[in-house]
């Protein structure tokens, strides 16, 4: 072995030291060995050249150097995804996550393609005919046009009915016309559309025979597809630096009375026929949203997968690195045998199973859903409206957290931009925004629980993930402690239906009193919000436990064991942060809470010899983690030292600054 894959002896002896079989590990995260087997043939065969580096860290280069290369290597990969991998998963495959994620390995930042695939792409599939899909579909799948979302504007982002953009029909010429009226109307935020997409989905507000019929969608050419010049009529560029996304190029976007055909209106859920009749087909009021819904989603998987590669940076990291000593004298220890150490870690591992295996239950809700929708049954839509906006909202949220906590837990070369965790910090912490806002998003998982409250008050039976409401109405009383899995997530439930109950009353007194339904519930908002994350809390809690009991029925025992060690570290961990909670709404004692916090403790003990392992169980390339401290190898200081030689700035000896002012300010007199 050459010292540039010698592993580090540390990392090493961590590996030598776990007990579990990691690939039947990496089988349950991925859903099966198929899938990971399948997944690995498709990153051998997109990162076989290597994933085309960067000779100059993209970190270093201009904003428009920058934005170059994310082009460019957009295009090779694009080129491989098309040339190679759909060669062996078929065309089917191409919105796979396993796609999204080996393109991770290109990009530090963001593709510039990312929102064409993420939303353009989806929105011709979910809101456009099978006859228009016809039209658009190929084209856009096979690059031919490239597409942005153009959803949000400068005044509204989150009050999508407030958008100002105006669609207006004109039977005379059969086209609608696309204006922006104010400032506040003009398209803003939009990836991909501030210099790469020549088409884009636009929502506008939709004008016929005089009549204003609400929001809808139309796809857009912004661009001619010869010179990329904006066509007459389109004002569009790019919004500036942002906190990350900056090889995104978010863009603007104003329309001067500009001109499209009328089949450019996606017309799955409505149409506006030739002489401008309005006919909605849809059953129900909001499915022109169910591209966010779709995104909503994908993005659970994705906090957990951006958080996998944090915490494996971090743990690595941890083993590789020796600091202070716990005997004068003795040899320095690995930081990962500080209990504070696991207490910041061990959390992280055990979130991103959560949520993996949260969100593979999701797009399984969200399937069966669509499948209904195909049928004409909608009942089930409010149900996984309010599911995916809670579950988006706390997984981005805490996913945020935590790979910050990553980062310090690597201390001062956390802050390192080679380390990587700047970089997915600044992406996962957009997430807590786009696709709507955490409070926002949770305000309307509120509004369902609070439908559903009373459904159950009044002897209703609720749909399951709400079931816990109709055990409140029969028991009475706080919920009797209970320290196994099952009886931590009862209470949990229990936290919850006394937190919406609460909520309930709150609305209802403050009616009683006087104000009317929007100020008692604008009132009690903090509550609601309060409310929804415990909901929120449960579902996760309850989706972790049952998953891993189901998929480690057949598995080995060691890997019952450590996944069952880490599932009742997350169920311990969150039952300590929420002992005020606890304490109201069930019998817990101080002395429920000492046993607690004891077996938390013991449990990091426990998983300590399986933390390299754990990680190693994610399975993530070092092309597509990028980063200095976190490598297979545990090089860290090698890589640290090798990175600091592709520095611009230290190509010469002196920089020419020396001579131009500080010399002549050293040579100045007082
Ligand atoms: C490089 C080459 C690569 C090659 C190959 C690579 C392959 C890559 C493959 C795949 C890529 C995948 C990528 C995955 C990662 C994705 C990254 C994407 C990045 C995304 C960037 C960000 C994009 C955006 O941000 S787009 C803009 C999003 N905007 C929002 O989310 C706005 C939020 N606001 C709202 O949603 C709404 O306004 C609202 C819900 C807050 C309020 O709406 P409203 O006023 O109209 O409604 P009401 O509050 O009055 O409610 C009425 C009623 O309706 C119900 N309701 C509301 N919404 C919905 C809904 N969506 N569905 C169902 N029901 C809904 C609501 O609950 C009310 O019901 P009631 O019964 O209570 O009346
Ligand atoms: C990196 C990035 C990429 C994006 N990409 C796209 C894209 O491709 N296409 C696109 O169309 N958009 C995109 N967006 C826009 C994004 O969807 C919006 O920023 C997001 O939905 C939030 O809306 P807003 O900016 O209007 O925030 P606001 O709604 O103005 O929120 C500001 C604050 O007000 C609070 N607030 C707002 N309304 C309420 C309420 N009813 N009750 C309580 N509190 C409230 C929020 O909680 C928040 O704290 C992107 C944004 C970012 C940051």
């Amino acid at each position: 072995m050459t010292s540039k894959n010698k592993i580090n002896e540390d990392l090493a002896n961590e590996r030598r030291k776990c007990n579990f079989n990691i690939e039947e590990v990496t089988y349950i995260l991925d859903g099966g060995k198929e899938k990971t087997l399948q997944r690995k043939k498709i990153e051998d065969v997109a990162l076989n050249g290597g994933a085309s580096v960067d000779d100059i860290p993209e970190e270093y280069l201009s904003a428009r150097e920058r934005y170059e290369n994310a082009i460019r290597k957009s295009c090779i990969y694009t080129n491989i995804v098309k040339n190679e991998v759909l060669e062996i998963t078929g065309i089917e495959n191409y919105g796979s996550p396993v796609l999204r994620r080996t393109g991770d390995a290109f990009f530090k930042d963001i593709s510039p393609f990312m929102l064409h695939l993420g939303m353009f792409v989806p929105s011709i599939i979910g809101q456009c005919t099978a006859e228009q899909q016809a039209t658009w579909l190929p084209r856009a799948l096979d690059m031919k046009i490239i597409g942005a979302y153009a959803q949000t504007e400068l005044g509204h982002g989150t009050f999508i009915r407030g958008l100002e953009t105006t669609a207006t029909y004109d039977p005379e010429t059969e086209e609608f016309v696309l204006h922006s009226p104010t400032i506040t109307s003009y398209k803003w935020w939009a990836g991909g559309l501030g210099r790469t997409a020549n088409h884009c989905t636009v929502v506008a507000q939709l004008y016929t025979q005089g009549k204003c019929h609400g929001t809808h969608l139309f796809i857009v050419q912004i661009r001619d597809l010869e010179t990329h010049m904006p066509l007459p009529g389109v004002k569009v560029g790019e919004i500036g630096p942002r906190m990350g996304f900056n090889t995104a190029d978010n863009g603007f976007l104003g329309f001067n009375n500009y001109r499209i055909p009328r089949m450019n209106m996606m017309m799955k859920n409505a149409q506006v026929l030739k002489d401008g009749t309005y006919v909605k087909a849809a059953r129900h009021g909001k499915l022109t949203y169910g591209t966010m819904v779709f995104v909503r989603v994908t993005l659970v998987g994705e906090a957990s997968f951006n958080l996998a590669k944090a915490v494996t940076i971090a743990v690595r990291y941890s083993a590789v690195r020796r600091q202070s000593e716990l005997r004068p004298g003795s040899i320095e220890p690995q930081i990962l045998d500080y209990p504070t150490q696991q207490h910041k870690l061990f959390i992280c591992i055990a979130t991103a199973h959560a949520f993996q295996l949260t969100a593979s239950w999701l797009w399984n809700t969200f399937t069966a859903v669509q499948a209904e929708m195909k049928k004409g049954n909608v009942d089930t839509l409010p149900e996984l409206h309010a599911l995916s906006s809670c579950l988006k909202a706390l997984s981005t949220s805490d996913a945020t957290a935590y790979i910050e906590q990553c980062r310090f837990a690597c201390g001062g070369h956390g802050y390192m931009l080679s380390s990587n965790l700047p970089f997915l910090y600044a992406f996962v912490v957009a997430t807590r925004t786009y696709e709507g806002d955490y409070t926002v998003l949770l305000l309307q998982t509120a509004r369902f629980l609070v439908k559903a409250w009373e459904q159950a008050e009044s002897g209703k039976v609720v749909t399951p993930t709400v079931a816990y409401l109709n055990r409140h109405f029969t028991t009475n009383g706080k919920m009797i402690w209970d320290n196994s899995p099952e009886g931590i997530i009862r209470v949990f439930q229990s936290v919850a239906a006394g937190k919406i109950s609460l909520c309930v009353r709150s609305i209802r007194n403050r009616i009683t009193s006087g104000m009317d339904h929007e100020d008692a519930w604008l009132m009690t908002t903090v509550q609601l919000v309060n409310a929804a994350e415990a909901h929120c809390r449960s579902v996760i809690l309850h989706t972790y436990w049952n998953e891993i009991v189901r998929l480690t029925k057949h598995s080995s025992d060691n890997v019952k064991t450590v996944l069952n060690q880490l599932v009742m570290l997350y169920l311990t961990y969150w039952a300590l942060e929420r002992t005020g909670d606890l304490l109201r709404y069930s019998t817990i004692s101080e002395n429920d809470i000492d046993l607690l916090q004891r077996q938390y403790e013991e449990l990091l003990v426990k998983i300590r010899p399986n933390a390299v392992g754990l990680v190693d169980a994610f399975d993530i390339r070092d092309e597509i983690l990028q980063s200095t401290l976190g490598s297979y190898d545990g090089r860290v200081y090698e890589r640290l030292m090798e990175e600091v030689q592709k520095n611009p700035l230290n190509k010469e000896p002196v920089d020419p600054s020396f001579h131009k002012y500080l010399k002549p300010l050293m040579k100045s007199k007082i």
